[in-house]
């Protein structure tokens, strides 16, 4: 998939902007501190998850004293040409493919696939477990249709539940019937989130090793609250035993909603272990494998944003990264200038000077 060009407008410090992108290419975000880099990166990143990877309010996305943003894409994918926009403003999106409105969000994201490092992803194994459902849940929307329904389904019962709960007399009947529906969904989610975080860490390790010297083993468990096999059984019980204290407080106790992911270096939690060097190659390391399991399922490669990538990288890790990068994937790349150009020579790679919230080809 390739990003083939992009017209944002009052997109942070991006009154009007365009720019035209090469497909299956590094291309090289170049400039000062505070210019635009990451907010580009942003942007694409939008247009893939209708969300920000920095802030949960669009109104601060839009560029200061205006009252909407746009973002316009065209894209490559399989071959065919999609072409996207997004206008926000009025804290609501409106959103087009090929001028034809889009309703539902859930059409909309994963049209473009995008997978981002950003230096804050290294708070995933630091953050609460809220942070950790999310990333797995933001892949699985992207890779699959089934796993968005069946979580949106989910999390539809789990809300009535709670306010059957919370009526003076409790209905066993509606109860009941609730409680089957979240058991009948929570299957699904459990063997969906296990099967993907088994593929991801089996990747995730072969990464890792290829571009550590050292020999630390990765891994990640998923914690729920119940064992993994006879899920049905499991989940019934779990629920039958837990009725009378949901009763009592009024609110489900149990559920996915509440599960965790335990990501850990040589058998030892990752943030009572890992230095950030080896947190940074444990994250890239997973998003590569991210990058290779989409490849997997969709026949093609995501686009990959790498922001701020390089600092804290020692460069051993940094040539060692560059050269295990498909060469057959378009990737965008922040840096403040501190790219050697040797590093680059096996692939296809060009310059866009950031300044000031412009955009300029620069030859190199
Ligand atoms: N809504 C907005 N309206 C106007 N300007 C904004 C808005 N949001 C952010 N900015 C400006 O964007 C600039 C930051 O851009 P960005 O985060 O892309 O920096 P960068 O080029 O990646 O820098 P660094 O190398 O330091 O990470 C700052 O000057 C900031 O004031």
């Amino acid at each position: 998939m390739n990003i083939c060009s992009l017209k944002l407008r009052n997109f942070r410090n991006y009154d009007m902007a365009e720019c035209v992108f090469r497909p299956n290419s590094i291309c090289i975000l170049e400039g000062k501190n505070a210019q635009g880099k990451t907010n580009l990166i942003e942007s694409i990143y939008y247009l893939s998850h209708l969300r920000s990877f920095r802030t949960p309010s669009s109104s601060s996305l839009i560029l200061e004293n205006q009252d909407f943003f746009m973002i316009q894409a065209q894209i490559e994918s399989h071959q065919r040409k999609e072409e996207l926009k997004i206008v926000s403003m009025d804290h609501e999106k409106h959103l087009y493919h090929f001028n034809d409105p889009i309703r539902r969000y859930s059409d909309f994201i994963g049209i473009v696939n995008a997978v981002l490092f950003c230096p804050d992803d290294l708070m995933l194994f630091q953050q609460s477990p809220k942070i950790r459902r999310r990333f797995i849940d933001m892949e699985l929307i992207k890779i699959s249709k089934r796993y968005t329904s069946t979580l949106n389904h989910y999390q539809k019962m789990l809300k009535e539940r709670n306010s059957i709960l919370k009526r003076e007399k409790v209905d066993p009947v509606l109860l009941e019937t609730m409680t089957e529906q979240m058991i009948q969904d929570q299957i699904i989610i459990l063997k969906q989130r296990v099967s993907f975080l088994e593929d991801l860490m089996e990747k995730t390790r072969a990464f890792y090793s290829y571009f550590t010297k050292e020999k630390e083993e990765v891994g990640a468990r998923y914690q729920t609250f119940i064992s993994m096999d006879d899920l049905e059984t499991n989940l019934r019980n779990a629920y039958k035993k837990s009725e009378m204290r949901d009763k009592l407080y009024k609110k489900t106790h149990i559920g996915i909603h509440k599960d965790d992911i335990d990501f850990h270096m040589n058998g030892i939690s990752v943030k009572e272990v890992a230095s950030q060097g080896q947190k940074r190659s444990f994250v890239l390391s997973m998003k590569l494998a991210l990058c290779q399991i989409i490849y997997e399922k969709q026949k093609e490669y995501p686009i990959l944003l790498l922001d701020d990538v390089f600092s804290e990288l020692d460069d051993h890790r940094c040539q060692k990264l560059i050269s295990i990068l498909p060469q057959k994937m378009q990737i965008f790349i922040t840096t403040t200038g501190n790219i050697e150009p040797s590093w680059l020579k096996d692939h296809k790679a060009y310059t866009i000077q950031v300044e000031n919230g412009h955009l300029r080809e620069v030859k190199k």
